[in-house]
């Protein structure tokens, strides 16, 4: 009895873009992750091993980055109403019948810091430094022998980006080295923080004001991380360290944990297209991993190294 080919559908699933708009020192990004998936006449190419009418995954994923570089993006669904249409048109008719294109769309807010001409009135954005939104855990953890307490605070997944203002070379060459330096990346991070609080709670000591702690530390992990232009992210993560030792005294120990997340800019050469520092995939993996304490001299760190 022969068996029937059913339902079938293939494309490029997850294709992470950043689109750059550099059009001014106030930089606009969007931030997708596209999935491309088509339906249409495969039977061929499930039964006989012909491809002639298989429009490659990796073409869809091409089409993706050099439709952000030719047409921009302007919202989720209009780019996903270009990229639908031009699958299903631009083929042979009857070749790609539909096709879905879904795409999650990750919002980003400007990193603002305080207003170097009114510092108590107002802040001001910067222009290349970009938070995600909504995404961060705050984390503590107490401990408590009977005599003095040891607080251990945090956040994880913060996600920031700057477009501008990151270099990186310089660095140790070897045989095996294949790495461009580069004098204008973007430098984006996931962070991890930890930091350790001097208060003990010994002899009626009183509690520091742990929200508005939380909410300082906070900023000045972001302010750093805006205002620092970075030859690394070793760089980055001690200016990181150092901007809250210097502002919040209760604080005595931070350490961090930064996954460089790594953005590639798209060779869009081969579509007779320039990218001018436009259209990047972001990766989610692999990405350096750097790790490191900053702490008050004579302060012995507690924050265990993972
Ligand atoms: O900021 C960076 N630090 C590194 O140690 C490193 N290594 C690398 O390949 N890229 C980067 N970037």
């Amino acid at each position: 009895m022969a068996h029937v080919l059913g339902q079938n559908q293939y494309g490029k699933a997850e294709n992470r873009i950043v689109r750059v708009y550099r059009d001014s020192t106030r930089h606009e990004i969007k931030d997708l992750n596209v999935s491309v998936s088509l339906r249409g006449d495969f039977e061929d190419v499930h039964l006989t091993g012909s491809n002639a009418n298989c429009l490659p995954t990796d073409t869809t994923k091409n089409t993706v980055y050099a439709f952000a570089k030719e047409h921009g993006i302007d919202s989720a669904e209009g780019f996903g109403v270009l990229l639908a249409r031009h699958f299903v048109d631009s083929t042979e008719r009857g070749v790609v019948r539909s096709a879905r294109i879904r795409i999650e769309e990750y919002g980003w807010e400007r990193i603002k810091t305080p207003d170097s001409s009114s510092r108590f009135i107002g802040s001001e954005e910067v222009g290349h430094s970009f938070v995600r939104k909504g995404q961060e855990v705050r984390t503590t953890e107490v401990v408590y022998d009977g005599d003095r307490f040891r607080v251990v605070s945090g956040l994880k997944d913060l996600v920031v980006m700057n477009t501008t203002n990151s270099e990186f070379w310089g660095y140790i060459k070897d045989r095996y080295t294949t790495l461009q330096e580069a004098y204008d990346r973007i430098l984006a991070t996931q962070v991890t923080a930890r930091w350790a609080f001097g208060f003990h709670g010994r002899d009626g000591e009183p509690e520091p004001n742990w929200n508005r702690s939380y909410q300082q530390v906070r900023r000045h992990l972001l302010e750093a991380f805006a205002e620092t232009y970075s030859y690394s992210l070793q760089q980055t993560l001690h200016a990181m360290g150092t901007r809250v030792l210097n502002n919040r005294a209760e604080v005595d120990e931070v350490r961090l944990e930064l996954p460089n997340k790594h953005h590639f800019l798209v060779d869009l050469e081969p579509f007779g297209l320039k990218n001018d520092n436009e259209v990047y995939f972001a990766a989610d993996r692999m990405y350096g991993l750097i790790e490191g304490t900053v702490h008050r001299e004579g302060v012995t760190p507690v924050i265990p190294v993972a």
